[in-house]
């Protein structure tokens, strides 16, 4: 006889359900006898139902975790949740100890905050490879730095880093001090009724900062383009590119549609997809017109996309070498895009928002600032080499904000097809193949073992001696551009930035927090503080509500 609907139907029920726990246990027997903790998750991170319910579920999990006791089986939640690695800080390792395994169904993972395990995990590149199934998603132009392992991230990595030198270093302190100037005057026209915007302005003056040292195209803080050729059509690129940027998690999911006709595509999302059109049409004409100069040995322009093109084209002369094809360089014209974005503008959004709650921080560092820059008010005669390398305060002061909020607080690795032996504390332990090994950084830069009983306190003096000289961590214990071959190739160009930044608005501008009706200073230090914490992942960490936390900018004498 024929089963019938229903039998089908509790069979399929069955086995939906069965198969889970087949798996997660599975996972937990190839780790179980490996020496360390394992924890049971009942979803994975990336689990496509827990993404959706994890809002809700998360809190009441949290709840029963704090509990204790048998309770403690909801510990996975200062894992499993989105921002739990952020939230959890030091604690979930608390529990468990600086090295064990969570399994899900859909995952094994190996997290670790012991420094000497980080720093040999982020040094090993190809025994501990980035997971190109979970960086696939990025290739949205073409195949590019970050996506690679192997063979193909050695070609894209020694293309595309030359360009980031000491030139460019100094383009990026030029424009990035313009930048800034003009965003301090506009903040400080608004004190009387205080400045909402910092993140989004920060944003505007990170993609500007981009847009002149990748592609030598200036455009003034208020948005007109100073350009002398193409000015529209680079007007509207860059507004494109700025849409893309500021929502990127929709802009790739997007991307998945790109093949499908605009009628095909629900019109919340066409915005984007026009969006994602536009930036790709213009990153490939942009590369024909260069090469075309390229080709004509056209005098040398300083800014990154021509570096590259001669780059990528000079390694295609070398003997056997294959350089980049016009889809991988827009592929990488877009990632470091990407990459070079969110990172800083976000480091600059949480610490005005820090700086604004604290003076005694503010005269510090403007105390250096003066001292360095004297008397000197016009910011085009800043000096970048003379200057740039004497302002180690505001340098610490991006140190301490990165080492708390930075933009990226795990590294993923994974070990692939292989067996990989690894060295923890004292033993040799093979990890299986598939297995997902973050270098959970939120807690290293947090373990009160390693910063001091004030380790979740902000205090930019802790990174100078008292000669003021930078003090330097064990490898593998503060990791914010990660280290190793995968080193983030931006970290200097992001550094000029945040320091040319800071430099300008502290010189003269001092900052406080916007006051509620009736609200004390401490009240609002207390709610500031809260706008802060309440953060979340999406590409980067970024504050929920940034526009909660409001600041009064004034000129200082
Ligand atoms: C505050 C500023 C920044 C921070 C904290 C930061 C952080 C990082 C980190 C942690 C990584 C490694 C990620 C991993 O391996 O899993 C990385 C890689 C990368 N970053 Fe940055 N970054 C910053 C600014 C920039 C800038 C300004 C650019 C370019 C203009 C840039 C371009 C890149 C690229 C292309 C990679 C991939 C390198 C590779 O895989 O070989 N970053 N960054």
């Amino acid at each position: 006889m024929a089963p019938g609907v229903f039998t089908i139907g509790v069979s399929l029920i069955i086995a939906l359900l069965i198969r889970p726990v087949f798996l997660l246990t599975q996972n937990y027997l190839r780790v179980r006898n490996l020496g360390f903790p394992v924890v049971i998750s009942p979803f994975g991170r990336r689990n496509a139902f827990w993404l959706i319910v994890q809002r809700s579920l998360a809190p009441i999990f949290i709840r029963l975790s704090s509990i204790g006791g048998p309770f403690s089986i909801f510990n996975f939640i200062h894992y499993s949740a989105n921002t739990s690695f952020f939230h959890s800080r030091y604690f979930l390792h608390k529990w468990y100890g600086p090295v064990f395994f969570i399994v899900s169904p859909g995952a094994t993972q190996l997290l670790i905050a012991d420094a000497p395990t980080a720093d040999e995990v982020q040094t090993r590149r190809k025994d501990f490879v980035k997971n190109e199934a979970m960086y696939g998603p990025l290739n949205v132009y073409g195949r590019n730095v970050v996506t690679q392992n192997g063979e193909g991230w050695a070609r894209h990595r020694r293309i595309t880093t030359p360009p980031f030198n000491e030139r460019n270093s100094s383009l990026v302190w030029k424009e990035s001090l313009l930048q800034a100037n003009d965003m301090l005057k506009s903040w400080v026209a608004m004190s009387d009724s205080g400045v909402y915007t910092v993140a989004n302005d920060s944003m505007t003056l990170a993609l500007n900062v981009l847009m002149a040292a990748g592609f030598g195209k200036r455009f003034e803080f208020g948005g007109s383009t100073k350009g002398e050729q193409n000015e529209d059509a680079m007007a509207s690129y860059r507004a494109a590119l700025g849409m893309v940027l500021k929502n990127l998690t929709k802009a790739i999911i997007t991307s998945k549609l790109m093949k499908f006709p605009a009628w095909a595509i629900p019109k919340q999302w066409l915005e984007m997809k026009n969006a994602l059109d536009e930036v790709g049409t213009f990153m490939h004409k942009l590369v024909e017109d260069e090469r075309a100069g390229v080709n004509e040995k056209s005098p040398e322009r300083d800014n990154l996309m021509s570096a590259l093109l001669r780059a990528s084209d000079n390694e295609a002369m070398g003997k056997g070498k294959i350089g980049l094809s016009d889809d991988e360089i827009v592929g990488n014209l877009f990632i470091y895009n990407v990459a070079g974005h969110d990172t800083t503008s976000n480091t600059i959004a949480y610490v005005v928002t820090l700086l604004s709650t604290d003076t005694s921080v503010q005269e510090w560092l403007r105390e250096e600032i003066r001292s360095v820059l004297g008397e000197e008010e016009d910011v085009e005669k800043w000096d970048y080499e003379k200057d740039f390398p004497r302002l180690k305060r505001c340098l610490a002061l991006m140190y301490e904000t990165l080492r708390l909020y930075g933009p990226v607080f795990y590294l993923p690795r994974y070990t692939a097809e292989s067996y990989q032996t690894l060295s923890i504390q004292g033993k040799e332990v093979i990890i299986p193949p598939r297995v997902h090994v973050f270098v959970n950084s939120a807690t290293l830069h947090t373990l009160t073992s390693y910063w001091g009983a004030d380790s979740a306190e902000w205090r930019p003096s802790r990174w100078l001696d008292e000669n003021e000289e930078f003090l330097q961590p064990p490898p593998g214990m503060f990791n914010p551009w990660t280290h190793g071959p995968r080193v983030c190739p931006g970290k200097k160009f992001g550094q000029v930035e945040f320091v040319a930044v800071i430099a300008r608005l502290l010189k003269n501008g001092k900052v406080r927090p916007k006051l509620n009706a009736n609200e004390k200073i401490e009240d609002a230090i207390v709610r500031i503080n809260e706008v802060i914490l309440d953060s979340a992942l999406d590409v980067t960490l970024n504050m929920n509500h940034p526009e909660k936390a409001p600041v009064v900018w004034e000129t200082v004498a």
